[in-house]
């Protein structure tokens, strides 16, 4: 059975994007890697990543914090990540008190301290309350890191540093900033020293350890 035009080209949307990722120096493969090596220095010195996101993207922020408080692909001890959108009373108690724009921001005026990390996922660039959060990021002294699709766009000229996808299509974005997520993992990985990544006494609790 053949595929179908649609999914051959959804395919090749994500090759090209792929390609222009690996070899953009600037908003791909290699700032995605210095997220990595950056967190490697703020979350065990006790710092926080926040991360936020609309949709598909809020998966994608969600997943991105799993990896943290959870683990990659070694043992190592849990490190502080939270995923806002996630936090369900504060999300539709600020929602409904403050207007959707604040959900985010209000959250990291509250969460975010001085050398924190506030990543947001947009596959426009342009949704209000992840402009709302980056700001007050900005407010709380948290810096900012943006994933995004094509460029130009408000979130990325917000941001300390972007990760752009220059694709038309959403589902491309969204996919190549799967990628981009667990690049950002490897290099943290990589970058641990050899005390930082021996396991937590957490680890005692894990299935293995019973
Ligand atoms: O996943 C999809 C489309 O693939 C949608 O749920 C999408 O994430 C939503 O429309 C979001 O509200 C889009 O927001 P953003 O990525 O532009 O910030």
């Amino acid at each position: 059975m053949d595929a179908t035009p649609t999914a051959r080209q959804h395919c090749a949307s994500l090759q090209e994007a792929l390609t222009s990722f690996q070899h953009d120096g600037r908003t791909g493969l290699a700032e995605a890697a210095e997220w990595g090596r950056r967190l490697a220095r703020v979350l065990p010195a006790g710092g926080r990543l926040l991360a936020a996101g609309n949709g598909g993207s809020a998966a994608q922020a969600q997943h991105l914090t799993a990896e943290f408080v959870g683990r990659y692909r070694e043992e190592r001890p849990p490190f502080a990540a939270v995923a806002l959108h996630a936090e369900t009373s504060a999300v539709t108690a600020i929602g409904n008190d403050y207007g959707f724009e604040q959900v985010f921001a209000r959250q990291v005026a509250a969460h975010g301290r001085a050398g924190d990390v506030l990543l947001l996922l947009s596959t426009s660039g342009g949704s209000g309350n992840l402009l709302a959060a980056a700001d007050a990021a900005r407010d709380a002294g948290v810096r900012v890191w943006a994933m995004t699709g094509p460029p130009p766009n408000p979130l990325a000229a917000r941001a300390d540093a972007a990760v752009t996808v220059d694709s038309p299509s959403t589902a491309t974005v969204q996919e190549l900033h799967l990628v981009a997520l667990h690049v950002v993992c490897e290099a943290f990985d990589e970058a641990l020293t050899g005390a930082e990544r021996r396991p937590a006494p957490a680890v005692l609790f894990s299935r293995e350890a019973a």
